[in-house]
């Protein structure tokens, strides 16, 4: 009833959007099939203004927002009422199985999110900062004993594959004190199943695919959760990294748990599961998680964890690369700052030191507002709404409204790439990569969407976490909120990650100039332009410094 209601409400159809190509398809290959995020979005960002009406598959209508104040609303204000479309979380579903991530909104999410937060406080946080540190410190030790060695001009280092094999050690170690052994290349079963997952399963899907799973829709719910036993491309890839994260992780559980009964031996123990262990067994019986969710929140952690991170770090360099006097100033204030560590008898930069360092938190907010790699997000409103706008838009046929009433099952779009561009909250040159702005920026102003220097890109609420009272009142709101809940953990590791890099080596583009294309997939990936069978890779010119 409510996808017939949504179909039918008219009022969706008065906001503008681009035609659609194919009746059957709609606008939907535009967006799947760019070769680049923002070929198409930072066109209809331009011609519509903040929210623009696409064509789905059969006919349906998909409202794009990238209005702050309509997404304010959908992702903060009203976000239990915007759940996750169907073909969201069953996807997160068949890669997860029951976590945090499929978790639907309400009651279920809500009791995830209060068992996991404990491993996400900000000392918990700080605790991790040595790891980070120490597995820098491992990958540029390895670039110059592997790929360095005798080569003082320096050689062309693919930085992706590294950083993701850091990122996905790093997880291992900070979430279930496990050594995957990606940066050492143990054959490991694991490591080996998250290995460009989503450019092996995801990058232009076939249009059956897209019909079958636009007809998610009109099937029974409890049809859905078998959906994955199918022998699709995608689903065989997703089903065997799911059984093998389950059988490690219910291991991994059972060990944990009888740690815990036995007066845990090891209360220092700081790794995520042991928090989560420990969290929800002093949780009431009744919103204790299962076993089955426990073992999925391994999976979705591995999942959110690691190649978010060591893909927004991988844009960084990039960046770096090609702003190379950008560069030299952020080496500088490394340096300045190694040197104040060492006059103050310090062995290693501290958290305090990363946010003392200005151009360093410029870089990195820079780099998440321009490379977001979560693009866009899917939700469905859950019953009849009306969603307010900051600036007007123009309607089809020449109204200006501030307002879009919309049905349930309305399918929203947040566009986050394009929230991160517009010029009105960014400045004109919101198109070009240039991390002064946020050296100069007055963010009182604006609508707050993001909690992190009011970036959407962690899909987070607005709150200053430096005040204590409000870390306080965080963990309480954002029991109900579905935003990014390692955002904390991603900014110190790449600060921790970056830093390293940095004062070890320069950065700079190779000299074919390879033409390194934003892949539309689930974490936006780089890829090479001409070769993208080969999955993500970024291919820089490293030389020691
Ligand atoms: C640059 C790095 C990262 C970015 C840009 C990012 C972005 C996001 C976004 C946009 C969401 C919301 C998705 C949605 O609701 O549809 C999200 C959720 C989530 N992220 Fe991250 N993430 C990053 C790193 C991490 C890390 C390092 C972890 C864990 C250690 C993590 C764990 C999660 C979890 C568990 C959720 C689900 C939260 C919930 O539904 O309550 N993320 N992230």
């Amino acid at each position: 009833v409510t996808v017939y209601r949504a179909l039918t409400h008219n009022s969706i159809a008065r906001v503008r959007g681009p035609p659609s190509a194919s009746l059957l398809l709609g606008n939907v290959t535009d967006t799947l099939y760019q070769e680049s995020v923002g070929d198409v979005e930072f066109k209809w960002l331009r011609d519509y203004g903040g929210a623009w009406r696409l064509k789905a598959l059969l006919g349906a209508n998909i409202l794009a927002l990238a209005d702050p104040k309509a997404l304010q609303h959908v992702l903060q204000k009203s976000a239990y009422d915007y759940p996750k479309t169907r073909q969201l979380w069953v996807t997160l579903y068949n890669i997860t199985g029951r976590s945090i991530l499929w978790a639907p909104a309400g009651e279920i999410h809500a009791r995830h999110r209060k068992v996991m937060m404990p491993a996400f406080s900000v000392p918990q946080l700080r605790s991790f900062l040595p790891l980070f540190r120490r597995s820098a410190s491992k990958l540029s030790q390895l670039w110059k004993d592997r790929i360095l060695a005798g080569r003082p001009g320096g050689a062309t280092v693919e930085v992706n594959d590294w950083l993701a094999r850091t990122t996905l050690d790093v997880i291992g170690e900070a979430a279930f004190d496990f050594d995957f052994g990606a940066l050492d290349d143990t054959q490991n079963e694991l490591s080996q199943a998250y290995h460009n997952m989503f450019a092996d399963s995801q990058l232009y899907p076939s249009v059956w695919n897209m019909i079958f799973q636009a007809l998610w829709s009109l099937m029974p719910e409890p049809l859905l959760y078998y959906i994955r036993y199918l022998p699709t491309r995608e689903f065989k890839r997703y089903r065997s990294t799911r059984e093998i994260m389950d059988k490690f992780s219910a291991e991994l559980i059972k060990e944990r748990r009888r740690d815990f009964v036995a007066g845990d031996p090891d209360k220092s123990r700081k790794d995520v599961m042991s928090v989560l262990v420990r969290a929800n067994m002093s949780e009431n019986p009744k919103t204790q998680l299962s076993d089955e969710e426990m073992r999925s929140q391994m999976s979705a952690m591995t999942l959110a964890g690691h190649e978010t991170t060591a893909n927004t770090l991988t844009w960084m360099l990039w960046e770096l690369a090609k702003y190379p006097d950008v560069q030299d100033q952020l080496r500088a204030e490394i340096a300045q700052k190694r040197q104040d560590i060492v006059a103050n008898g310090a062995y290693d930069f501290a958290l305090d030191d990363f946010e003392a360092m200005p151009l360093l938190q410029a870089v990195v907010k820079e780099t998440l507002r321009f490379h977001p790699i979560a693009s866009y997000l899917w939700r469905v409103a859950a019953k009849d709404d009306v969603i307010p706008l900051e600036k007007p838009i123009v309607t089809e046929t020449g109204e200006l409204i501030s307002e879009i009433p919309i049905a349930a099952g309305q399918v929203v779009m947040p566009s986050l790439c394009t929230y991160n561009r517009l010029a009105h909250v960014w400045g004109e040159d919101a198109h070009e990569w240039n991390p002064t702005r946020f050296l100069e920026r007055d963010t009182e102003k604006e609508t707050k969407v993001g909690m992190y220097a009011n970036l959407i890109s962690f899909c987070t609420l607005f709150l200053r976490l430096r005040d204590p009272k409000l870390t306080f009142l965080f963990l309480f709101a954002a029991a109900g909120v579905r935003s990014c809940i390692g955002w904390r953990f991603s900014v110190i590791e790449m600060q921790a990650i970056v830093v390293d890099l940095v004062e070890n080596f320069r950065f700079a583009i190779p000299d074919d100039k390879p033409e390194i294309i934003r892949a539309p997939t689930m974490t936006m990936g780089p890829m090479v332009k001409g070769k993208m069978q080969e999955g993500f890779q970024m291919p820089l010119h490293v030389v020691p410094v």
